[in-house]
């Protein structure tokens, strides 16, 4: 088979360097795809971490500063320059010594029971009534905080600053040394150094990372915050987790915005009075991961530098690889166009070794296979030629033999029906019937003989259609013994025999059966003729040869029928009967006297004179001239055949009256008689007969003489 190129197949190096490349890419990707993962993941957590901090950072500096805030409060409480001031001076000199050594407590004074302010730092307020105040009215007990509120009677003593005057108060109930109440101590902590604090806080992060602290009171209200959120309500997810006592960070949405917030809450690790505040540590979410995107990036571009530069290793190693196999497939490529290039082993590594030297190989086994294929092929083609040209001798002679079949099949068709028209035509009955005796055929001549059209006989038997009724049962197991043995009495041979026409007559034929033998049956052709004429010609004929042309009488031969026919009856029947040898006495005078006419007259009166004296069941024989013999049966006794002797002695002693003159004679007889049991040759009984005629002759003629072995032995006249 030419071979042929497949140019837009792809090239083992671009596979390779693509399944490295994909490969490659693949997994680049799904490393990126991993670190983007777990980076997110830790980013997120370092945030929450930092962000979790700052919020613990500024709860622990709050509660730091309400713990140092009770503590002054409740130091200066006891102090006895308060305790047992004596003048609002003396009580005031311990205050303002306090503030100043903490400038945020922007007011401490000192109220009477009666509600008035006794001492103030800076006087203010002093002689001021301030029962109303939550601090003066609810610090009884001890020392107690008091949430963020704005400043109201202070706001505009106070000096003015950039944010507002907003204060947490602790209060502690003042008693004199002798126990008496002398009122209540305030400390109003200024919000001041809670901003600070905040800012403080988020100094290092707040520009970077836009990070925002917040500090919110229990009902939701911000205390501390980003300019312009201060004291506005939020409500976020984080807020309830710190009031809920936890800390912790998560992500949420506030205000449509994504945020990672830590939260905390204050006042949870205090003992005393504290305040309870969320703080919380937010971040916008895209802020928070910044660290990660930028690492993203990064790893964005690690992957595909990475994936370029693996993908150039693949594709300079699939270069590598192929080249070996480049060399070979082109030297196959170069041998599939011409066989008897040769292919080159290939030796940069083992399989391709293995591969170009099996290849090679090959290569020349199938040269070796080609060479023979083509000497077979040629031998083929020549076998082929020779055997096509016998062929083609052979079919003509097929052809001839089937011509010469066709025309032998012509005159087969033409001798069948010119035999079938001379079996038709024949001067014979023609009847074909198969081994059953069933008619198969059944020409004109046996419609003309037999009376039976040929329509009518088809299938029928012919025993039963033909024969008498003795012969059918033959015939069926001759035609059967034939068919077993190829022997019988019937076919193959010639005979005569009775058949029965169509109108019951029955007509003799001369038959003739042969045996036509088929392949898988008999035929048998069934020749009739009819001998119906000959039969009465025959008959005619005996009947001539039989007679005495004189006389009319039977002849001796036809006495030699009758008599073995005569003995059979007497014993039959049981009687005796007697042969009588007759012979006239001096004929041969009347011969010589009147001539031979006259003698043959004188025999034939004779005749008609013996017929007419004997019974009609005798028979009178004329065996030669004057020799007669009569036959007489049913005798009942040997007189019988005596007294018949004697009455024809006496009717031949009448004179014959004959033309040329009258004459008399007489006659000699001689008598056998035949017992009906007696065992008597038919030539012996008449030459007893004639020997007794002789003896009559001897005894002097005219009478009779019975043959020894009788009862009566003399001659008569
Ligand atoms: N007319 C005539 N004569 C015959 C015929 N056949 C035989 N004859 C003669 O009959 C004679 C018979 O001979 P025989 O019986 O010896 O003569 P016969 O005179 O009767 O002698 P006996 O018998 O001794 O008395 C011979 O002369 C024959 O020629 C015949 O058909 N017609």
């Amino acid at each position: 088979m030419p071979y042929t190129p497949a140019p837009h197949r792809p090239r083992l190096t671009s596979m390779i360097t693509l399944s490295i490349s994909a490969t490659v890419l693949v997994t680049v990707l799904a490393l990126t795809g991993l670190i983007d993962h777990f980076a997110r993941n830790y980013a997120q957590r370092q945030s929450a971490v930092r962000l979790q901090q700052i919020a613990w950072q500024m709860r622990d500096s709050l509660d730091r500063r309400m713990r140092a805030a009770v503590s002054d409060v409740s130091f200066l409480a006891q102090l006895p320059e308060v305790r047992d001031a004596r003048s609002p001076a003396e009580a005031r000199m311990a205050l303002e010594s306090l503030q100043a050594t903490e400038p945020d407590y922007a007011w401490i004074g000192l109220a009477r029971p009666d509600g008035l302010v006794f001492a103030a730092t800076g006087k203010t307020l002093e002689g001021a009534d301030v029962s109303g105040r939550n601090w003066f009215h609810d610090s009884s007990g001890g020392v107690k905080v008091f949430d963020y509120h704005p400043a109201m009677l202070l706001a505009e003593k106070l000096p003015q600053h950039p944010d507002p005057w907003r204060f947490v108060d602790i209060a502690s109930p003042v008693a004199g040394s002798d126990g008496t109440p002398r009122g209540v101590l305030a400390v109003h902590l200024s919000w001041n150094w809670a901003r600070r604090m905040a800012r403080t806080l988020l100094a290092p992060v707040r520009d970077q990372y836009q990070t925002e602290i917040f500090v919110v009171r229990d009902d939701g209200m911000i205390l501390l915050g980003p300019q312009g959120m201060e004291e506005k309500t939020i409500a976020a997810q984080s807020f309830h987790e710190a009031m809920a006592g936890r800390n912790g960070a998560l992500v949420e949405t506030v205000d449509g915005q994504r945020y990672l917030t830590g939260y905390a809450m204050t006042g949870a690790n205090i003992e005393g009075p504290s305040l309870k505040w969320a703080v919380l540590v937010r971040q916008p979410y895209a802020m928070a991961l910044a660290d990660f995107r930028a690492l993203q990036g990064t790893i964005a571009a690690a992957g595909i530098v990475l994936t370029l530069l693996l993908g150039t290793l693949g594709w300079l190693f699939a270069r590598h690889m192929a080249r070996p196999l480049h060399r070979l497939s082109v030297a196959i490529e170069r041998h599939s166009l011409d066989r008897s290039a040769r292919i080159p082993i290939v030796s940069d590594f083992h399989e391709m070794h293995l591969l170009s030297s099996t290849l090679a190989a090959n290569a020349e086994r199938e040269q070796r296979h080609l060479e023979a294929l083509h000497g077979l092929n040629e031998s083929l083609e020549r076998t082929v030629g020779e055997r096509t040209t016998e062929l083609a001798a052979k079919a003509e002679q097929l052809q001839q033999a089937l011509e010469r079949q066709q025309q032998i099949q012509l005159q087969l068709q033409e001798s069948e029906a010119e035999l079938r028209a001379m079996l038709h035509n024949a001067n014979d009955a023609f009847i074909a019937i198969d081994e059953r005796a069933l008619i198969l055929e059944w020409n004109e001549q046996a419609e003309r003989l037999l009376g039976w059209r040929r329509s009518e006989t088809f299938g029928k038997s012919l025993p039963e259609l033909l024969l008498v009724e003795d012969m059918r049962a033959s015939w069926l197991s001759e035609l059967a013994r034939f068919v077993a043995s190829g022997e019988s009495e019937l076919i193959n041979h010639r005979r005569d025999m009775p058949v029965l026409r169509r109108d019951g007559e029955e007509i003799a034929v001369e038959i003739s059966i042969g045996h036509v033998p088929r392949r898988n049956s008999h035929l048998f052709v069934v020749f009739m003729h009819d001998i119906t004429e000959r039969k009465m010609l025959h008959a005619s004929l005996e009947g001539m040869a039989n007679r005495d042309t004189l006389t009319d009488l039977p002849n001796r031969r036809a006495l030699m029928q009758t008599m073995p026919e005569a003995v059979a009856r007497a014993r039959r029947i049981g009687k005796p009967l007697a042969v009588f040898f007759l012979d006239l006495d001096g004929f041969k005078g009347v011969n010589d006297a009147y001539g031979h006419d006259a003698g043959d007259e004188l025999l034939r009166l004779l005749a008609h004179r013996i017929v007419g004296t004997v019974r009609r069941t005798d028979t009178v024989a004329r065996l030669a001239g004057d020799e007669f013999v009569v036959l007489l049966e049913m005798l009942s006794s040997a007189d019988d055949a005596i007294e018949v002797a004697a009455k024809l002695l006496a009717q031949l002693r009448q004179p014959f009256v004959l033309r040329a003159a009258t004459v008399s004679l007489s006659g000699s007889i001689g008598i056998a008689l035949h017992e009906p049991d007696a065992n008597e040759a038919i030539g012996a009984l008449l030459s007893r007969a004639d020997s007794a005629m002789y003896q009559a002759k001897r005894l002097g003629k005219n009478c009779y003489c019975v043959a020894a072995g009788d009862t009566a032995n003399s001659p008569s006249a």
